[in-house]
């Protein structure tokens, strides 16, 4: 019913783990802007975790940049204390981030709880990434909490949503919660409310400890910080672990909980969630996903698979300046620290110089981490456009991974292969056709559709990852009047018709225009790079082609003209042979220009090719 001042909790929580029937571990899932974070503040001061001195909005997004954004990119995991009927509990919230890029870290985080809050804006009822979070929810066998939040809004329609969500889940519209994260209203009923219905944590105390690692990230005093639920067994400071993938071994050197900064504690005990230090100095050593057990005692089993995580689109990133290449290579490796999904090599272009080629879960890691690299480091970089990943077949049965679509084999080609995945739409229904037009041009397959309620439609396609990472969601957007919603997971690989599209300026191929795109688009594409880099290339002294090839075969030409010098201006009257025979001569230098040395393309016009078309659907996030 009420709060305990925190203090007195963490002198209870400090000397010993708190017994299993006293905690309940959840999460808040929603779709994006509904209020997972205005809520989860809201609880920090209602249970008195954080004063209304310390308070500040989004109180769990540490980094600048998820606070800018207003996205949560790592997880957080805040321990509160609340009173039921007298009974003291600990209540765990574990915030988890919201985009799909993220969506492995999202399924570790829901596994380390019993129960999630799923709120949905009673002002825009069930959205894309409500269902996707939702199915996730159950796929972790939690229990479910359905709550509708912003209740005060005066365009709020509290009834209709309530009864869509709890058809949605299964339950009576009575049992739908009505809070505002806003005024605080209903949120003291739904603190009650976790604590009746979400079960406590199951473990057996005796056995061999088993924590399971939900995110870890790199501190530049302390080192690694991993954040783990325990599952079996306790972990207690100076006590030597084992990450069971790697099966390295590490001294506890501090354990401890948030709440809502880092208290160290004596150990965790079942079901108990917390953070260790270690003094490992990078993230890969200590990653989401992986169990850590007991050295002495070490468990048999792992807490389920663990799966390392897998780049799904690549660019390369060069430094504008090309003698900030070394600061670059550093940036990198700084960042690495933190990031166990960033993956890089050297690479050098002939337009660009020398740069990496980077590999990330999506195009919204890809903005982040450029956003990252140019802030803290001060850098300013160029990124080529974004690409899939690519198995390409030859007709030896080779199989070549292509990362960079200037590597694409020349060869005799048996087959090619790209990644696809399986994408939730939801809109009104008045918009169906406008959708499945736009799917249909991105080579959409229609795997089924249903109706949610009278007016708002569920579609879902399975669509190629290329054709959805660049500007799919902007479209959808903007047919749609901003009504749909998308959510969308990777569903392995299909073949397909693929080729590669050079640029070639004056015969000689630009490397980081070069592109994989369906047979069909391949002439779109063309067209629109040569048209592009004939408005951007300054003319020259000769004139330049600019040609778009697959192979040998030219499929688009654009010519940029020369600078007619005005041979004949100091040659007035005078008879036609001699005008002729000037002209003559200017031909002749013409052709020798065009032969010799290479274009004079400016820098800034490849950038401003490369950087017009690299929009990323920024909102397209599940929270
Ligand atoms: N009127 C009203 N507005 C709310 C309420 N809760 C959140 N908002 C507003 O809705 C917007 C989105 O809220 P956030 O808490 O950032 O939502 P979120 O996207 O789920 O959280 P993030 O994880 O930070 O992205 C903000 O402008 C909030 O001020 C509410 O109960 N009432």
């Amino acid at each position: 019913m009420s709060p305990i001042p925190s203090a007195a909790l963490n002198q209870r929580i400090l000397p010993a783990a708190t017994p299993p029937e006293l905690l309940r571990n959840f999460c808040i899932i929603a779709h994006i802007d509904h209020g997972k974070s205005t809520l989860a503040d809201r609880m920090l001061q209602l249970t008195g975790v954080v004063d209304a001195r310390q308070m500040r909005a989004q109180y769990l997004d540490r980094m600048d940049i998820e606070r800018e954004r207003g996205i949560t990119i790592k997880s957080q995991a805040v321990r509160m204390p609340w009173e039921l009927d007298g009974t003291p509990f600990a209540l765990n919230m574990i915030d988890t981030p919201g985009h799909v890029d993220f969506t492995y870290e999202v399924s570790r985080s829901l596994a380390a709880c019993e129960g999630a809050v799923l709120l949905v804006d009673a002002a825009q009822g069930i959205e894309a990434q409500t269902l996707a979070n939702l199915y996730l929810a159950m796929e972790n066998d939690l229990t479910i909490v359905p709550v509708l939040n912003k209740i005060d809004l005066p365009a709020a329609q509290p009834e209709k949503y309530a009864e869509e969500l709890a058809k949605l889940v299964g339950c009576e519209p009575e049992e739908v919660l009505r809070v505002s994260g806003k005024t605080g209203a209903g949120v003291t009923e739904l603190l009650d409310r976790i604590v009746a219905t979400i079960p406590a944590p199951g473990g057996d105390p005796g056995a061999p400890a088993r924590a399971m690692i939900f995110d870890s990230v790199y501190d530049t005093y302390r080192g690694v910080v991993t954040y783990v639920r325990v599952k079996d067994g306790s972990l207690s400071p100076r006590e030597k672990i084992v990450m069971m993938s790697t099966r390295a071994t590490h001294e506890l050197l501090e354990i401890g909980v948030i709440s809502p900064e880092p208290v160290p504690t004596q150990g965790l005990g079942v079901g108990e969630v917390g953070y260790l230090i270690t003094g490992v100095k990078d993230v890969r050593q200590s990653r989401v996903g992986d169990t850590v057990t007991n050295a002495a005692k070490p468990a048999s089993e792992s807490l389920g698979a663990y799966q390392d995580p897998r780049p799904m689109v690549f660019s390369g990133l060069y430094p504008i300046d090309g003698s900030d290449y070394p600061v670059l290579r550093d940036a990198l490796d700084r960042l690495k620290l933190n990031d166990a999904a960033l993956n890089y090599e050297p690479e050098t272009s002939v337009a660009l110089g020398f740069g990496f080629r980077v590999g990330f879960l999506g195009l919204l890691h890809l903005e982040i981490v450029r956003e990252r690299l140019e802030r803290e480091f001060d850098l300013d970089l160029i990124s080529t456009a974004p690409n899939v990943v690519y198995e390409v077949t030859l007709e030896d049965r080779s199989v070549v991974t292509v990362t960079n679509p200037s590597e694409f084999p020349g060869g005799k080609i048996m087959e090619v292969r790209e990644p696809v995945v399986r994408a939730t739409i939801l809109c009104p229904s008045e918009f169906i056709g406008s959708v499945m037009e736009l799917c249909q041009a991105r080579r959409g397959d229609l795997l089924g559709m249903d109706y949610l309620s009278e007016d708002r439609v569920e579609m879902r396609y399975t669509l190629p990852l290329a054709e959805i990472v660049f500007d799919f969601f902007d479209q959808l957007k903007s047919k749609t009047r901003g009504y749909a919603s998308l959510d969308y997971e990777p569903v392995g690989e299909q073949a397909a018709d693929l080729v590669k599209v050079d640029i070639l300026l004056q015969g000689e191929q630009v490397d980081a225009f070069s592109s994989i795109v369906h047979k069909e688009k391949a002439y779109a594409y063309g067209v629109m790079m040569a048209g592009k880099l004939k408005d951007l290339i300054p003319r020259q002294q000769f004139e330049v082609p600019i040609q778009a090839a697959v192979g040998a075969r030219v499929i688009a030409r654009e010519t940029i003209r020369a600078i007619r010098k005005d041979v004949l201006a100091k040659c007035y009257g005078g008879d036609i042979t001699r005008k002729r025979k000037l002209l003559e001569k200017q031909k002749e230098g013409k052709k020798r220009m065009k032969t010799i040395g290479r274009v004079d393309v400016p820098q800034e016009a490849f950038i401003a090719a490369l950087s017009s078309d690299s929009a990323a659907p920024k909102d397209a996030k599940r929270k």
